[in-house]
C-alpha cells in the first residue's frame, strides 16, 4: 500500500511512503518514493531509478533531467524556494522590537551551516545512515545535477559564446575552516583560477574586505568585488562612469587604471561605528569574533557555545535596532550587518558584466559558483536574466536559485579545469593560451 504526504519541504516534491515495509522502526523503513510535482517522476529512494508516473510535465522538467537546460527558458524560480535571507526586523506596533527569541533569528542561526546529519532532517527525511543520506543527495542532484556530469553540455552549449566566471572564496574556492583568517586557497586551485582568467573574464565576488579577498586571491589577473558586491574594482569603462554617480576613476594596487564602484559609500562612518560597538558587546563572549568588511561587518559564531548564541543575537539585534538603515543577512555561522540598499552580488555581477561591455550582448553566458545565502542574489539574476548557469557548491540538499551543483571546492577546481580544458580543445584545438575574450 502506498500513503501520500504532501512534502513540500523536500523540493516541492510528494512524498509516498510503503507502508508494507515495517514503518515502526525509522531506521528500517527504506522504501520512500518521491514525485517532483514539476517533474512528474517518481522515485524510489532506495534505488534511486526514476520512473514516469503520475502529475503532469511541468517546463522546467526536461532541464532538470538532463535535456540541455540553456535551450530551455527559466520559466520560473526553483521550486517554491523564496529566500528571505534579509531580515526585516519585526517591529511592533509600539515601535519595539521582537527579542531574538520570537523572531525566528536563533532558529536561523541554528540551520546555518549544519551538518549534514540535521541538514537531512530538516528536509523532513529520517534517514540514519550514511548510504541513506546519499541517496537523499543523489535524489536532489535530479533537480540539481552536477556541473561536473553536466561539463559537456555546458561547454557544448558556450562554444560560441562569450563565457564569464564569477566565483565566491569561502566555500567555494576555499574550504569553510574555523577560523575565517585561516581560509586559505590551495595552490592548485589558485593555478586553476589563473588558468581561467586566461579564457574568460573572472573576477571574485566575497562578502569579505576586497583587499583582504584580493590579498588571499593574489591573482592581479583577476577583478575582485567585495563587502557582497558594494565595493567593485572594474575594468575602466566610461559607460559605466556616465551611468553609475557612485563610479569614479582610480588606480589599483599595481597603478592600473580602474573603475572604482562603493554603492554604499555613505555607510563608511556608520559602519565603523556599528563594528566598534559590536567589538566591545562581544568582547566577553569566548569564541566570538567581529570582522570589519568596510561595508559591513560580520559577527561570527562558528566557535562560540550554542548556550551563548542568545546573547550574539541580542547584541546584533539591539545594534540593528539603533541603526534602521542597516540590515542582517545570515551566512555560515555568521551574521552580517550592511547597509538597505538596493545591491548585491547579482547587481555586482550585472555591473562587471556592463564593465566588460557584455551586460547587453545575447552571446554571453555568465557562470556564478558560490555556497552560501548571499551568492543567491546572483543564481537569482541569472534566472531571471534566463541568462548563464548559477552553480551551487554544497554537499547537502539545500534549496536554491542556482542551476547546477558542485560538491565542494575539489569539486570547483575541477569544473574550472575542465572549463578551460574544453576551451582550448574545442576553439583552438591545441593548447595555445591565448585570451579568447
Ligand atoms: O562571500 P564569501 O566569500 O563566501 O564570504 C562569506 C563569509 O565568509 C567568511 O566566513 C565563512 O568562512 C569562514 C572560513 O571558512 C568560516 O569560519 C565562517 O564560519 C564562514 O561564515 C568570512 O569570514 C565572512 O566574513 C564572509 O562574510
Amino acid at each position: 500500500m502506498l500513503c501520500c504526504f504532501d512534502n513540500e519541504k523536500f523540493s516541492g516534491r510528494l512524498r509516498l511512503m510503503d507502508c508494507s515495509a515495517n514503518s515502526s522502526d525509522k531506521k528500517t523503513l527504506k522504501r520512500w518514493f518521491f514525485i517532483d510535482k514539476r517533474v512528474g517522476c517518481c522515485m524510489d529512494l532506495t534505488s534511486n531509478h526514476a520512473s514516469p508516473v503520475l502529475t503532469e510535465p511541468a517546463p522546467m522538467n526536461k532541464s532538470r533531467l538532463g535535456i540541455h537546460s540553456a535551450i530551455l527558458p527559466y520559466s520560473q524560480p526553483a521550486g517554491s524556494f523564496s529566500p528571505s535571507k534579509y531580515i526585516t526586523i519585526p517591529r511592533k506596533k509600539s515601535g519595539k522590537f521582537d527579542d531574538v527569541w520570537s523572531n525566528g533569528w536563533l532558529d536561523a542561526m541554528k540551520s546555518s551551516s549544519p551538518p549534514r546529519k540535521k541538514l537531512i532532517k530538516d528536509f523532513d527525511v529520517e534517514f540514519a545512515s550514511d548510504d541513506d543520506t546519499d541517496v537523499a543527495y543523489s535524489s536532489w542532484m535530479l533537480k540539481y545535477p552536477s556541473a561536473l556530469d553536466s561539463l559537456e553540455q555546458i561547454t557544448s552549449y558556450a562554444k560560441n559564446k562569450k563565457i564569464a566566471v564569477f566565483l565566491d572564496y569561502d566555500g567555494t574556492l576555499s574550504p569553510i575552516v574555523n577560523d575565517p583568517d585561516c581560509a586559505v586557497m590551495s595552490n592548485a586551485m589558485r593555478s586553476a583560477v589563473r588558468n581561467v582568467a586566461k579564457y574568460f573574464p573572472t573576477a571574485v565576488i566575497s562578502g569579505r574586505r576586497r583587499e583582504k579577498v584580493f590579498d588571499l586571491v593574489g591573482l592581479t589577473e583577476l577583478y575582485y568585488a567585495g563587502s557582497h558586491g558594494m565595493d567593485i574594482l572594474g575594468p575602466v569603462s566610461q559607460t559605466v562612469l556616465n551611468s553609475h554617480p557612485n563610479c569614479i576613476k582610480s588606480t589599483d594596487q599595481q597603478g592600473k587604471e580602474v573603475n572604482l564602484f562603493q554603492p554604499a559609500r555613505e555607510f563608511l562612518p556608520m559602519i565603523d561605528e556599528v563594528f566598534g560597538t559590536l567589538v566591545e558587546k562581544t568582547k566577553d563572549i569566548k569564541g566570538a569574533k567581529v570582522e570589519h568588511h568596510k561595508f559591513c561587518a560580520a559577527v561570527h559564531y562558528r566557535n562560540v557555545d550554542e548556550k551563548n548564541w542568545p546573547t550574539i543575537a541580542q547584541c546584533v539585534h539591539d545594534v540593528l535596532k539603533d541603526h534602521p538603515r542597516l540590515q542582517l543577512t545570515h551566512g555560515r555561522k555568521v551574521l552580517e550587518i550592511r547597509p538597505v540598499i538596493d545591491w548585491n552580488k547579482g547587481k555586482a555581477v550585472e555591473f562587471l558584466l556592463e564593465s566588460l561591455g557584455l551586460n547587453t550582448r545575447e552571446d554571453v553566458l555568465p557562470i556564478f559558483i558560490g555556497d552560501d545565502s548571499t551568492d543567491e542574489d546572483a543564481f537569482k539574476m541569472l534566472r531571471e536574466r534566463n541568462q548563464g548557469y548559477g552553480i551551487l557548491v554544497s554537499s547537502v540538499p539545500k534549496e536554491t536559485y542556482a542551476f547546477y551543483s558542485l560538491r565542494d571546492p575539489s569539486e570547483v577546481m575541477e569544473f574550472l579545469r575542465g572549463l578551460v580544458r574544453s576551451r582550448k580543445k574545442k576553439v583552438w584545438g591545441h593548447e595555445a593560451g591565448r585570451n579568447n575574450c
